[in-house]
């Protein structure tokens, strides 16, 4: 077992492999870890036809007046003169700024490809980035969980080695990048990245995302359907905060595993189960999977759930969102009645505490 922090500690559980477990009994509302990201890329395709309206370092809404941009390539803008200078010296250094010059040249093979492959070439050129500015951190990148032979597979050496042949002129002859590096750094961020969402609007069409980030602690989090701990970012709010929060939904006793929900908690089985086998290669065993198993197909016995509570307290209700809701930290050792959530901010009283 290894301690963490003095709120959780490391365990293997069969079947589960790492996990995260409560050191001591924590409360609900409590802010267990708050990280800082190994990588962040954006979620923009390399060709997306409109200009990202995020800064490229912190990702948050860039202003209406006075923005900065790259003064080699100005094609990216950043929100401030601190994370330009921030972001010249790591994620936009003169060797991804010429690499990504190159990749966006309008005769480029990847202006034909998908967009989902021009994403995979950003986070290519961030991770060799990672390795040429900080290898110690790309090695942390490396030794993260990924489905077992997922890398090997057609879906993901292929993109790779495309990719990696597009790059491999620019990269430094002494590192040892290559194809096979490049489709492990894609298997590993499919199972361990979280995304950073575009703004909500009750209006607008449903929330994209903005960038994808590595969190090498919080990524140990495992999943359950009816979790008892929730992510939230303040990007938008705070300048040059990329950081990702975890709080508790509920109480969790000592000993007992803190889990996240992987994806949306008010998605039905069938999309939760495709979901975690295609992205994360598992079939979840939760109290609620055993429960929503058993039910037909299109079937929904809500009153047959004990979590149903859970559901209706703690999905957001507002117009076009369906995020989860966790109490605010609590006040001089109280737990506060007040839910934010953690996909439109929303506060809520909980009328029923
Ligand atoms: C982001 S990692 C979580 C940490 C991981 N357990 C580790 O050892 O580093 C995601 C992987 O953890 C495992 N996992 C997470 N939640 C699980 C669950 N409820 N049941 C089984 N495996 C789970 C799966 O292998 C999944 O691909």
């Amino acid at each position: 077992m290894a301690a963490l922090t003095s709120l959780f500690k490391m365990v293997n559980i069969p079947n589960k492999g790492r996990a995260l477990i409560a050191a001591q009994d924590l409360k609900a509302g409590q802010t267990i870890i708050t990280e800082s990201p190994l990588l962040l890329f954006s979620a923009s395709p390399l060709f997306s036809p409109s200009p990202s309206p995020y800064c490229h370092h912190c990702f948050r809404t860039l202003p209406p007046s006075q923005t900065f941009s790259c003064p080699s390539c100005s094609n990216y803008i950043f929100c401030s003169q601190k994370c330009l200078s921030i972001s010249l010296n790591s994620s936009h250094s003169s060797w991804t700024c010429q690499t990504l010059s190159h990749l966006q040249n309008p005769a480029s093979p990847l202006s034909e490809k998908s967009s989902q492959l021009q994403v995979q070439a950003r986070l290519i050129v961030a991770a060799y980035n990672l390795a040429i500015h900080t290898p110690s951190n790309l090695e942390t990148l490396l030794s993260l969980h990924s489905v077992p032979n997922y890398d090997k597979s057609d879906a993901i050496f292929g993109p790779a080695n495309f990719i990696h042949s597009l790059i491999s002129p620019f990269c430094p002859p002494h590192m040892n990048f290559s194809p096979e590096l490049a489709a492990k750094v894609i298997a590993i961020e499919r199972a361990n990245s979280f995304s950073l969402m575009e703004p909500y609007s009750p209006n607008g069409p449903q929330r994209s995302i903005k960038a994808y980030g590595i969190y090498p602690i919080t990524t140990i989090f495992n999943h359950d359907c009816i979790p008892n701990a929730c992510r939230f970012d303040y990007v938008e709010k705070d300048e040059h905060n990329t950081d990702i929060v975890i709080r508790l939904i509920k109480d969790v006793d000592a000993g007992s595993e803190i889990c996240i929900s992987y994806q949306r908690i008010n998605k039905d089985y069938s999309t939760r189960k495709r979901i975690l086998m295609e992205d994360f290669g598992f079939v979840c065993e939760c109290d609620r999977c055993k429960i929503e198993a058993n039910w037909n197909e299109g079937e929904n016995k809500d009153s047959d759930l004990p979590h149903k509570i859970f559901l209706s307290k703690f999905v957001c209700d507002k117009v076009n969102c369906s995020g989860t809701l966790a109490p605010l930290p609590p006040k001089d050792g109280e737990k506060c009645n007040v839910l934010e959530c953690n996909f439109c901010g929303n506060l809520k009283v909980d009328s029923t505490t």
